[in-house]
């Protein structure tokens, strides 16, 4: 099937606005891979879509039982991709789109899924504050803690062969229109398998 898709970079860079837009503009040519977490869920997110929102012990289980092709603690919270969740959007011959941190991005590079691998960043760290603040979803403690992994990551990121593309998200068309070519040939293949 076609090759995945890892979408990464800072809390608060874009990377769910840009992901929303590309399954919406492309329905039915990519496929989200939900992931598991136990941090709370957002007004307007929905369990099973945006993430399957599970306690502490359902996600250790999940891990103990080998359910995870990955996992990570991010800001205080467990986050995981199932292989269920993968093989979900891969029997549906979609490209899976996997929104990880950079631990994910690392622990990605040990399996077989062989993704195209997307940072996408912010125009600075004053707009990224911005944009979280704004966004109205954190405690000040889980911006702090973001913030500190967002400037860390940018710095990793920069690490030669560890992403095929670091996109910047100002103007968020202008992002987007990067991202879409950057994945055309996936958003061929995919729309021509669809179509035979
Ligand atoms: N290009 C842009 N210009 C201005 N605001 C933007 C732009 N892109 C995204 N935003 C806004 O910034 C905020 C953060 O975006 P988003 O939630 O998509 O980030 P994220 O990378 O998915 O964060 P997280 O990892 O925390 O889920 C949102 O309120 C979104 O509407
Ligand atoms: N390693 C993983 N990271 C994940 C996964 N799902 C989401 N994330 C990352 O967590 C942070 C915070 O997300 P938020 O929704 O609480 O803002 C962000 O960087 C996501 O990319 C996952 O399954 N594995």
């Amino acid at each position: 099937g076609p090759r995945p898709v890892v979408l990464s970079g800072p809390s608060g860079a874009g990377k769910s606005t840009l992901l929303k837009k590309l399954l919406k503009d492309y329905e039915g040519v990519f496929g989200f891979s939900v992931s598991h977490t136990t941090r709370s869920p957002r007004p307007g997110e929905a369990n099973g879509k945006d993430y399957h929102f599970v306690t502490r012990e359902e996600m250790q289980q999940g891990i103990a039982n080998g359910e995870f092709i990955e996992n990570a603690v991010f800001s205080g919270n467990m986050y995981g991709t199932s292989k269920m969740a993968v093989q979900a959007v891969q029997a549906r011959n979609q490209v899976c789109i996997l929104d990880i941190d950079m631990q994910g991005v690392r622990n990605i590079k040990k399996t077989d899924l062989n993704p195209i691998y997307i940072s996408i960043h912010p125009p600075s760290v004053e707009i990224l504050v911005k944009r979280l603040r704004d966004r109205n979803t954190e405690s000040e403690e889980s911006l702090q803690k973001r913030l500190q992994a967002a400037i860390d990551d940018m710095e990793i990121s920069k690490e030669p062969g560890l992403f095929d593309e670091i996109i910047i998200n100002d103007d968020l068309e202008e992002a987007y229109s990067r991202l879409t070519d950057v994945l055309k040939e996936e958003i061929a293949a995919a729309q021509t398998s669809k179509d035979s």
